[in-house]
């Protein structure tokens, strides 16, 4: 994949399993984004091929669901209808029912009806994936999602689709800054390299779901990290820092 002369992934071949998480994370311009934007079908290719249950991606797919690190609101829409929206494009009758409870799985009843403007980040980012899985799309690309959100609320946030993801199993992949993050998350991270923009480390998180506080406090999540820290700024986890 290539903007001009610029190669900005070469050597990103990997599967994502179905009903899994899978995170990505690397250095900032490593191509993270390139690379979900390729994966979204939003975004031509120079090489290479994406694949979605055996078929080719060509375009933009109705199974594949896009959360952003911006909620993406109409400013000028309520809630409701900033969800209704893309059923609207589709011209496909919404499942009301699998709205409501998505809404209030998300802490969202009683504000159907105000604007993104009256919504606090969090819950516009909320909202956002609302309207994402509204779709219920079998594959849900998430990129920087909570990004932007300090680290209290990113903490719920990541509660909130860790619990969606044990009810509805759809399939994630998850771009973050944030080692914690993509562990606490994911079933497999991906740790990408820079220039051109590789995935260089397949790292499988085992720890059982859901997460607790134990678990990522644990050596075993201090060890995993440490060695995503290796991959992205590459220094030897072996080497006992302490003891020096
Ligand atoms: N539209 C574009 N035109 C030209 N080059 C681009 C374009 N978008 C991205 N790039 C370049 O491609 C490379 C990968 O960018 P990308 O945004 O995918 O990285 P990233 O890992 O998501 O970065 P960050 O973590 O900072 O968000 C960078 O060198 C960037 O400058």
């Amino acid at each position: 994949m290539a903007y001009g002369p610029r190669v900005a992934l070469k050597d990103c071949t990997f599967d994502v399993e179905q009903n899994t998480i899978v995170s990505i994370v690397g250095p900032s311009g490593c191509g993270k984004s390139t690379l979900l934007w390729a994966m979204s079908g939003l975004r031509d290719l120079t090489e290479g091929e994406i694949f979605l249950d055996g078929t080719k991606i060509k375009g933009p797919h109705p199974d594949i669901g896009l959360v952003f690190q911006e909620p993406n609101l109409l400013p000028w829409r309520n809630l409701m209808d900033n969800i209704l929206f893309p059923f609207e494009i589709r011209r496909e009758k919404p499942d009301m029912d699998w709205i409501g409870h998505l809404l209030e799985r998300c802490g969202l009843v009683g504000f159907e009806r105000n604007f993104p403007r009256e919504l606090s980040g969090g819950m516009q980012q909320r909202a956002s994936i609302v309207r994402a899985l509204s779709l219920r799309p079998s594959v849900l690309l998430m990129d920087e999602p909570f990004g932007a959100l300090d680290a209290f609320i990113r903490e719920e946030m990541n509660r909130l689709v860790e619990e969606i993801w044990l009810e509805t199993k759809t399939t994630i992949v998850f771009i973050t800054h944030s080692i914690e993050e993509a562990i606490f998350l994911s079933d497999r991270v991906l740790v990408m390299a820079n220039r051109p923009g590789r995935v260089q480390q397949d790292l499988a998180v085992d720890f059982a779901r859901p997460r607790s506080m134990q678990v990522m406090a644990s050596k075993a999540a201090f060890d995993l990290s440490n060695t995503i820290k290796a991959g992205i700024y590459g220094f030897d986890p072996s080497v006992n820092m302490a003891a020096e």
